[in-house]
C-alpha cells in the first residue's frame, strides 16, 4: 500500500485526490493510505480531512492558523507542523512513499526539491514549480533516480501516450491542447472591461481561481508549454499548441512517421490524479465513460497569440531561459492576485507579463536562491507598477 503526503489537500486537486483515495480503498494492496496533509490556512476543511483520513502529521503554512489547528485536534494523535519548514518536513517523513504536490504557486518549489532529495515518488500538479525551477527540479529528480509523474491533464495525457514509445529519437513533437478559455474568439477591443467573475467561468473545468484566470489569459498554456519542455526534455520548437474547445482530447504526440497518438476522456481531473497515484497500474474509476457519439464533432483551431499575449511571453521566456521563466511566473502570480482583488484590469496581466519577458535580464540558475530572487524582483516590479506596496 502506497503512503501519501498530499500538499494542498484543501484545494481543487487536493479534494479530488482524496476522492480518488476513497475510491481505490477497495483495491487492497493498491490502495493509498494518507500519511500527511498540508494546506495554507483553511483549517476548517483540514480538520475534517484529519478526522476522516487520520494522517500521522499535517502542515499549515500560516503560523496563526497552525496554532489554532493544534488546539482543535489535541484529542487526536497527529503532529501539526507550520510554515515552509513544516511543508518540507512532511515530504521527508520516513513512512511517506509518494508526495502529491498540489499547492498553487511557486511556493511549491522547495517542498518538491525536498521530496526528490528524500527519494520520494513525486506526483506533480503544481506546474509553477517546473516553470520557475525546471532545471533544478529535473536535475534533482535525475540525481535521485526519481521519475516525475505528471498530474496536469495535458502532461498526464502525453505521459500516457509515451508509454508505448520504443526510443526517444522516434518522437517528432508533442501537441498540447488548450480549451481557449471563456474569451475564445474575442479580440482586444472586446476584452477591456473583464471582471473576475467573467474570467472565472471556465468552459469545461472546475478549478482553483488562479489556474482558471490563467486559462482565460492563455498564460496557463504558456506555463504548460514550459512544464512540457522540462518534463519531456523537448526543445520549444518541438512543442505545438492547438485550441480544442471541448477538452476531450487532452493532448497528443507525433512520431517521426507522422503517426499521431492522443489520450481522450471526459474532462475530470480524477483520471490523471488516479493514474499518478496508481502508476503504472490502472483501476476502476467513478469518472463517466467517454461516449464519442454524444459529441458528434470535436473542434480544433490555432491559438490567437495576438490577443492572448501571455502565451507568447512564456515562449519567449523559455527560449531566453535561465531565471527569466521564474520572473515571468512571479509577475503573473502577482498580477493575477491583484486582478482577483479588482486592483488591476484583465488586460494589465498580459501587459505586465510581457514587460517582464521582454525587458528583464536573465541569469543562469545555479541554486534555488537564484529562482527566488528572480521571482521576488518580478513581484516587486508588478506591485510598484500597480501602486501597491510590497508586503
Ligand atoms: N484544479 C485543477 O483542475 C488543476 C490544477 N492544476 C495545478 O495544480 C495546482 C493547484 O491548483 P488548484 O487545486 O486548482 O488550486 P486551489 O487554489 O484550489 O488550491 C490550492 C491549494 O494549495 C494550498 N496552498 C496554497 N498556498 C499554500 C502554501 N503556501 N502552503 C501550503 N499550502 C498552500 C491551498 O490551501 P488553503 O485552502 O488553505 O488556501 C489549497 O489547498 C496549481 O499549480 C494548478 O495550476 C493543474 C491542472 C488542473
Ligand atoms: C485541467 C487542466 O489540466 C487545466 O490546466 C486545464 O488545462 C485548463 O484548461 P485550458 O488552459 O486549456 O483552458
Ligand atoms: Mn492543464
Amino acid at each position: 500500500m502506497k503512503k501519501l503526503a498530499l500538499l494542498g489537500s484543501t484545494g481543487s486537486i487536493g479534494t479530488q485526490a482524496l476522492d480518488v483515495v476513497r475510491c481505490i480503498q477497495k483495491e487492497g494492496e493498491h490502495a493509498v493510505k494518507v500519511e500527511a496533509l498540508a494546506a495554507h490556512s483553511n483549517i476548517r476543511l483540514l480538520e475534517e480531512q484529519i478526522r476522516e483520513f487520520k494522517p500521522q502529521a499535517v502542515a499549515v503554512f500560516d503560523l496563526e492558523a497552525a496554532s489554532k489547528l493544534r488546539a482543535a485536534v489535541r484529542d487526536l494523535n497527529v503532529k501539526v507542523y507550520s510554515g515552509m519548514e513544516g511543508l518540507c518536513a512532511l515530504t521527508e517523513l520516513e513512512s511517506v512513499d509518494i508526495v502529491l504536490n498540489s499547492v498553487v504557486g511557486m511556493v511549491g518549489l522547495k517542498p518538491t526539491l525536498t521530496a526528490l532529495e528524500a527519494k520520494k515518488q513525486m506526483a506533480l500538479a503544481n506546474k509553477e514549480t517546473l516553470v520557475a525551477g525546471g532545471s533544478l527540479v529535473m536535475k534533482t529528480a535525475k540525481e535521485n533516480g526519481i521519475e516525475i509523474l505528471p498530474v496536469d491533464s495535458e502532461h498526464s495525457a502525453i505521459f500516457q501516450c509515451l508509454q508505448g514509445m520504443y526510443k526517444k529519437c522516434d518522437l517528432n513533437k508533442i501537441i498540447l491542447t488548450a480549451s481557449g478559455g471563456p474569451f475564445f474568439g474575442k479580440k482586444a477591443g472586446e476584452l477591456q472591461h473583464i471582471r473576475p467573475a467573467d474570467a472565472l467561468k471556465h468552459p469545461n473545468w472546475d478549478m482553483g481561481a488562479k489556474v482558471t484566470i490563467d486559462s482565460s489569459t492563455l498564460m496557463n498554456k504558456g506555463l504548460e508549454f514550459i512544464e512540457a519542455k522540462w518534463l519531456f526534455d523537448m526543445e520549444p520548437d518541438d512543442i505545438d499548441v492547438v485550441v480544442h474547445r471541448e477538452s476531450i482530447v487532452h493532448s497528443l504526440i507525433e512520431y517521426k512517421d507522422h503517426s499521431v497518438i492522443a489520450q481522450l476522456g471526459v474532462p475530470d481531473m480524477r483520471i490523471p490524479i488516479q493514474y499518478a497515484l496508481t502508476y503504472p497500474r490502472r483501476f476502476p474509476s467513478p469518472v463517466k465513460q467517454l461516449n464519442l457519439a454524444d459529441w458528434q464533432k470535436l473542434t480544433f483551431y490555432a491559438p490567437d497569440e495576438e490577443t492572448f499575449t501571455c502565451f507568447g511571453a512564456c515562449k519567449r521566456a523559455i527560449r531566453r531561459g535561465g531565471t527569466l521563466p521564474a520572473a515571468v511566473n512571479g509577475a503573473n502570480e502577482a498580477a493575477v492576485a491583484l486582478f482577483l482583488k479588482e486592483k488591476i484590469g484583465w488586460q494589465d496581466i498580459g501587459e505586465l507579463v510581457c514587460h517582464v519577458a521582454d525587458t528583464f535580464e536573465t541569469a543562469p540558475v545555479t541554486s534555488v536562491e537564484d529562482v527566488l530572487e528572480a521571482d521576488r524582483k518580478a513581484r516587486a516590479y508588478v506591485l510598484e507598477r500597480c501602486g501597491e506596496s510590497a508586503r
